[in-house]
């Protein structure tokens, strides 16, 4: 496999129950530095297709190679998950011990992330008593805690105020910098059209396009379209 490949997929079938497929012939890969943007419409599969990269579906014909990385990715869920005995400060420690983080590094890039992500007067608190938007960059942070290879996203801006959508995306520009791989799937075209190097379009379980933008908009036969214009005829 190509060293600039963090992350291959390949998937031929798989779905929440055996014979019963949502997915269909998928190919993803993740370049260094590069983010792929994994879209389609409600209910084509792509959290299907994200929960079968990190081995979550009870039926999958699928081979999933972390090739050019170390074992070392962070999954970002589209709904947030806690532990509701635990602060968020309490969260960042627990992540940090699994990955077993150096003392230091967490105290400075947990407190780091707490200002990026405007949160540190809350770093005591249980995310029970959170808004929407306040799990969701919970959730970023523990992501961007620890420095993973390559980045799974699932919807990441639903409930962030643009403020927080600009403060995770100047996160990810960083971290693509540092030569990280990211897949996000999205709703929101027109960021993605702007941050996305590579784009995996499905409807349905299947791929309907992928490539870069211009391929995209070779397969809509739309070559001046907008990715919203492309989704609006591919799907
Ligand atoms: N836990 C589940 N058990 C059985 N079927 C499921 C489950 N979760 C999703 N599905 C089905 O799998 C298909 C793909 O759903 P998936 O959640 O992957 O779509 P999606 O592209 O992420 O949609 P959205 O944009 O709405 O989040 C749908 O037909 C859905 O009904």
């Amino acid at each position: 496999m190509d060293s600039n490949v963090l992350l291959e997929v390949a998937i031929q079938e798989a779905g929440y129950e055996p014979g019963i497929a949502k997915l269909h012939n998928i190919n993803i890969s993740v370049k260094r530095g590069k983010l792929t943007g994994l879209l389609g419409p409600n209910g084509a599969g792509k959290s299907t297709a994200l929960k079968g990269i990190l081995g979550l579906l009870p039926f999958a014909k699928m081979t999933v190679d972390y090739g050019g990385a170390s074992d070392k990715y962070a999954y970002v869920p589209e709904h947030p998950v806690f532990y509701e005995t635990l602060t968020l400060w309490e969260h960042l420690s627990l992540a940090a011990a699994v990955y077993d983080m150096d003392e230091n590094e967490f105290e400075e890039l947990g407190r780091a992330l707490l200002e990026k992500f405007r949160m540190t007067e809350v770093r005591d608190h249980l995310p029970e008593s959170f808004s929407k938007g306040m799990r969701q960059k919970m959730m970023l942070m523990l992501g961007f805690l620890v420095k993973p290879d390559v980045y799974i996203v699932d919807e990441p801006f639903i409930g962030l105020d643009p403020r927080a959508t600009k403060d995770f995306l100047e996160l990810l520009e960083e971290e693509r910098g540092r030569g990280a791989g990211v897949l996000m799937s999205t709703h929101v075209l027109d960021t993605a059209e702007k941050i996305c190097d590579d784009f995996i379009l499905i409807s349905a379980g299947k791929v309907v396009a992928s490539g870069t933008i211009d391929d995209i908009r070779e397969v809509a036969s739309l070559p001046e379209g907008s990715l919203f214009d492309c989704f609006d005829v591919l799907t």
